[in-house]
């Protein structure tokens, strides 16, 4: 498949714009030249084999990291030119990093309310009644509002899963990342997931979603786009109907792979 080409300039409506961006450590090369457009009203997956670059892309998504070259804008903002401490307010991020970063002893109600000063674990700051009603909300929205008095560290993998998701959308985010939101779910807890993901994905006032995965079973119905990643590079994207086929899948996983499709669901097995 041919390399994207993208637009020199980040459009009206777009939320992240990266031009030929590259991350080097050392002599490896984490992302080769990556162009790639995410627009507010599209909901995106990122979908690769181990190592090949989804979690580095995601981290420069959230403004956390730097391209080595190449150019990198989140939110209208180029990366390198703001302080990127102005951005992150405005992304909401869950991932199996931040997962394990929230003290076991924190309450369910209190991580999810935290998100909205940036910390992980509540401390001195001062939350006012509508914010907690908010994180109700979200809590709610994910099925884990009855767990909100609960300590995070006694919820199960799939609780703690919900718990991230309504942390992520606490602070009204423009960009929503999920960093393989349903690894480690069983298949109740993933397709109760998925199948909020789903709604959330459908609302027109959510944000432009970014949701990275290994597995086409873990694609929401309603995602729109795909970008579609092996060895740091750009293997296909673009719509999902037309971008993700059994051709470009199985140049994505290095082997034959049969791909079907059923009420807006996806799934792969070996040829
Ligand atoms: N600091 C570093 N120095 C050298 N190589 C690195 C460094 N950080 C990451 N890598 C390598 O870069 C590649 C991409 O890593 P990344 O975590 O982005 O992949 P991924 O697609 O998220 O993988 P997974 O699906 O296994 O989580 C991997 O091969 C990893 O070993």
């Amino acid at each position: 498949m041919s390399r994207v080409t993208p637009s020199i300039r980040p459009g009206q409506a777009s939320v992240l714009h990266l031009w030929e961006v590259t991350v080097r450590r050392g002599s490896t090369t984490l992302l080769d030249r990556i162009s790639w457009n995410v627009d507010a009203d599209e909901r995106w997956v990122v979908l690769g084999p181990n190592g090949a670059g989804k979690t580095t892309l995601l981290q420069i998504a959230a403004a956390t990291m730097h391209p080595t070259s190449g150019r990198a804008h989140v939110l209208g903002e180029r990366l390198g030119a703001v302080n990127l401490a102005d951005v992150r307010p405005r992304i909401g991020f869950s991932s199996a990093a931040l997962a394990t970063r929230v003290p076991p002893n924190e309450k369910v109600r209190d991580v999810v309310v935290s998100a909205g000063y940036g910390v992980i674990g509540r401390w001195r700051e001062r939350y006012d009644a509508m914010d907690d009603d908010r994180a109700l909300e979200l809590l709610d929205a994910f099925g884990v509002a009855h767990l909100a008095d609960r300590l995070y560290g006694t919820l199960s993998e799939g609780e703690r899963k919900r718990t991230l998701a309504a942390r992520a959308l606490m602070t009204d985010p423009e960009l929503l990342l999920l960093d393989e939101p349903a690894a480690g779910l069983d298949l109740g807890g993933r397709e109760d997931l998925l199948g909020r993901l789903t709604r959330l994905a459908a609302d027109p006032l959510s944000p432009a979603t970014i949701l990275v995965t290994h597995h086409v079973e873990e694609i929401p119905a309603g995602f729109t786009h795909v970008l579609l990643v092996r060895g740091g590079a750009v293997v296909g994207a673009g719509p999902l109907g037309e971008t993700l086929t059994e051709q470009s899948l199985s140049k994505t996983f290095g082997l034959g792979l049969v791909l079907e499709q059923r009420d807006g669901r996806y799934f792969a097995r070996a040829r």
